[in-house]
């Protein structure tokens, strides 16, 4: 059973404060037979661990990289499940030095895995040491200062490093060419999404009709975590308003409530559309002024909020900035100005 946690920090996930991770914590598949949507990853992961636990090795270093909210967390733990191995949880930014990186690292037990949630955040001096670490199982720890200071090398336990980052463009090469096996978590479909949904329901004992589910599924940003979130809220209302259970009307009734529109759009999202097309006349933006106008993060705007925009085909990442496509601006019931992509007389007619 995964062991012991530290808490990771995050930075970018505006969806999660504790009540909501103690909730997501009840909803967590705990093994790869339990884990819907992601058949490729799935499958590609579920032939390496059956190969290592078939050599009775310990499995090879996995790095999962996507949005937030796609299951990495969720994987690393079923990594550790199906391995039968112990679980260490920490992050990139919780690891300032690399010294702390040599504490965990030489505090973990053979096979264990050690899940590092936001690797791309860590620092370099740490980042170093964990490339050591990964190839040799070994670290050197540093005595002395200045000219006389000596690099002890210490053997550590074999164990399997899963990574996980929102950007996989922004880890080092050298770091991402020691992962064995590297997963790429897409946006989930509807249908995946639907039968999510329809297993939580079941944990919850929540009573919920077809086209309910499937209503919720397809307003879920492409991301079970959103499911997960939507379904709570759903129950809230259905429990409070009416008798518990949740029809496709109701469901409807909630979701207008909670803004969630019918593309499945947060006021986040939908703050940053209408930021570009009414306040910069459709684009191209900068992100940083983006962010500014939304007062966002630029990370949230970029690694939560754009990856669904530009999936959905409302927004264009361009080398001059932001742009709004013309399925923007009719989504928000407006009209482009003339020039503006968008317009009919722009890059797009
Ligand atoms: N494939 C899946 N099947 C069922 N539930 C899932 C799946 N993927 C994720 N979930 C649910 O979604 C929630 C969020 O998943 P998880 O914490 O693993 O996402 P994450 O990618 O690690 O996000 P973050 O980057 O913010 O840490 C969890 O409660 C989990 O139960």
């Amino acid at each position: 059973m995964p062991g012991q946690t530290d808490e990771p920090h995050r930075t970018v996930d505006p969806y999660a404060d504790e009540s909501e991770r103690a909730a997501e914590a009840v909803l967590r598949p705990a093994s790869l037979a339990e884990f819907n949507g992601q058949p490729r990853v799935s499958d590609q992961l579920g032939l390496v661990l059956a190969a290592a636990r078939q050599r009775d090795a310990v499995a090879d270093h996995v790095l999962l990289s996507g949005p937030p909210g796609l299951g990495k967390t969720t994987l690393a733990m079923i990594i550790a499940a199906e391995m039968s191995a112990p679980l260490r949880i920490s992050s990139g930014p919780a690891i300032q030095h690399a010294g702390d990186l040599a504490a965990i690292l030489s505090g973990l037990s053979e096979g264990e895995v050690l899940f590092l949630d936001e690797i791309h955040r860590m620092s370099r001096p740490a980042e170093e040491l964990l490339y050591l670490a990964m190839e040799d199982f070994r670290v050197d720890v540093v005595v002395g200062k200045g000219p006389g200071a000596t690099a002890i090398p210490i053997d550590i336990p074999r164990f399997t490093l899963v990574g996980a980052t929102t950007r996989a463009g922004l880890l080092p090469g050298p770091l991402r060419d020691r992962f064995g096996f590297t997963a790429q978590l897409d946006f989930y479909d509807h249908t995946a999404l639907r039968d999510i949904l329809l297993r939580s329901a079941q944990t919850l004992g929540v009573d919920v009709v077809p086209d309910a589910a499937a209503e919720i599924a397809r307003r879920s940003r492409g991301t079970p975590r959103i499911t997960n979130r939507l379904l709570r809220r759903v129950r809230d209302f259905a429990q409070v308003r009416a008798d518990g259970r949740v029809t496709l009307r109701l469901a409807q009734e909630a979701l207008e409530l909670f803004e969630v529109d019918h593309l499945g759009l947060d006021r986040l999202d939908r703050g940053v559309l209408e930021a570009v097309c009414r306040r910069f006349a459709g684009g191209p933006v900068g992100l940083s002024t983006l962010a500014i106008s939304v007062g966002e993060e630029p990370e949230t705007v970029e690694e939560v909020a754009e990856p669904f925009l530009v999936r959905q085909g409302l927004l264009m990442r361009t080398p001059r900035g932001r742009v709004a496509t013309p399925a923007a601006w009719s989504h928000l019931g407006l009209t482009a100005p003339r020039g503006a992509p968008g317009s009919g007389d722009d890059l797009f007619s």
